[in-house]
């Protein structure tokens, strides 16, 4: 039987006003095409036609700008309570595009947690090429301090991070950064929150990024990169490095991202409540260590995460008791969960960071933040709670079989 999650949003700021009318309007507009379409139609010309050189209806080379992407870039923007947003292919490209912004020498510095890729971006290229890079962990607002130098031009925070959960106040983060140098950049990744449910330039950030690949479109059927902002002259920025640079995402995968983004209200609810229902399991159950999810009062900053959020996702992690072959039978016997990278989507996914999404971090950097054999992380989807919690169950049993 289903337990009763219907209480997993009390504590937590109010939902954004007309979050659900914008993901569905905003952008969409039918007048704007001459075919009064409904549906923003996939725009697959690279080129438009000029009426005179330079003079044009808007667009010019695809590259530069596409009707479609000009559909989902205005609808992510309005959900972020942004004036702009440009889209990217992937995470790792607005990564990289928001980093073009800095000169060689210029200081990053980064929260110690956060998805591997970004990570071995920082640490092995960036770091490479020029740039002063440090990590720190943000939760304590101290080492944050200590971690800022006359040269910083660029502070990365994720939160929730990935995979480890940790939760940092976005507000505070940005306010020291600023108060040390009002022209730090300040860049959240907010893959794990989804537009739905954290706004991080209401909170103080200048710029808002998601991996969409997650649960902006949510359909793991797409990888693109979004950024949002409100200051005209970081979108002008990132709006001629969009171009320059050329990481766009396809008109196709445009599409496919604007429509995920017309349920990713109802998503990121049934996401919260199926989660919480899989936690509260995984948190009673004797086979399990420790369950991280911000969502439950356990967590170490869930007073925190209620201050700055709307709710939480999907995406729990937790330590199965025993040894790596434990972690490993557990995540082998899963039937509905597939094992396999990745987040966000429609469907329960279970992964081995230390083997799989953080493979790239360091073994002495895993090792202190926690990234041990035992740490599973998992992306609870949207099937049915009862089988969600079925299946963690046959697969704890099978895991802890032979003890
Ligand atoms: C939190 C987070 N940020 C950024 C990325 C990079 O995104 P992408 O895979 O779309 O390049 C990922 C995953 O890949 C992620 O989990
Ligand atoms: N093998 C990939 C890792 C992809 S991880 C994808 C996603 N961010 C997640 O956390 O699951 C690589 O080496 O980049």
């Amino acid at each position: 039987m289903a337990s009763d999650s219907s209480d997993c949003f009390a504590g937590f700021c109010p939902e954004f006003q007309s979050f659900a009318t914008d993901a569905i309007h905003v952008g969409q507009e039918p007048e704007q095409w001459s075919s009064m379409a409904v549906v923003p139609p996939i725009s697959l010309s690279t080129t438009f036609k000029q009426f005179s050189p330079g003079k044009h209806a808007g667009y010019e080379y695809s590259r530069s700008g596409n009707p479609t992407r000009n559909c989902l870039e205005k609808a992510v923007a309005a959900l972020d309570g942004a004036q702009y947003c440009v889209a990217l292919a992937s995470g790792l490209a607005a990564t990289t595009t928001i980093v073009h912004m800095l000169k060689a020498g210029d200081g990053i510095v980064c929260m110690n947690d956060v998805y591997g890729g970004t990570n071995r971006y920082f640490s092995k290229i960036a770091a490479e090429i020029g740039y002063d890079v440090s990590f720190a962990d943000f939760t304590k607002l101290d080492q944050l301090k200590a971690a800022l130098k006359p040269k910083t031009k660029l502070l990365w925070i994720e939160t929730p991070t990935n995979p480890t959960m940790k939760v940092v106040d976005i507000k505070s983060c940005s306010e020291i950064a600023h108060e040390y140098n009002k022209d730090i950049i300040v860049v959240v990744d907010n893959t794990f929150m989804s537009a739905y449910f954290q706004r991080p330039l209401a909170l103080g950030a200048d710029m808002c990024m998601y991996s969409a690949t997650k649960y902006m479109n949510g359909h793991s059927d797409v990888v693109m990169g979004l950024i949002s902002v409100n200051r005209p002259d970081l979108y002008e920025k990132l709006k001629f490095l969009q171009n320059a640079l050329g990481a766009v995402p396809s008109p196709f995968d445009c599409y496919l991202c604007n429509r995920g983004l017309k349920t990713l209200h109802l998503r990121m609810k049934q996401h919260f409540r199926n989660a919480m229902a899989a936690a509260k399991f995984l948190e009673a159950d004797p086979r399990v260590e420790k369950v991280i999810y911000p969502g439950l009062p356990s967590h170490p900053q869930y007073e925190l995460v209620k201050r700055q959020s709307t709710g939480c996702p999907g995406m729990i992690t937790f330590y199965i008791k025993g040894k790596l072959e434990h972690a490993t039978a557990f995540l082998k016997n899963l039937k509905l969960f597939s094992l396999a990278e990745s987040l966000g989507g429609y469907e329960s996914l279970a992964e081995h960071p230390a083997i799989m999404t953080h493979a790239s971090v360091s073994e002495v950097q895993r090792m202190e933040l926690g990234i041990t054999d035992t740490l599973i992380r998992m992306s609870v989807g949207l099937e049915d709670e009862q089988d969600i919690i079925a299946d963690l169950d046959q697969a704890l049993s099978a895991a802890h079989a032979k003890n």
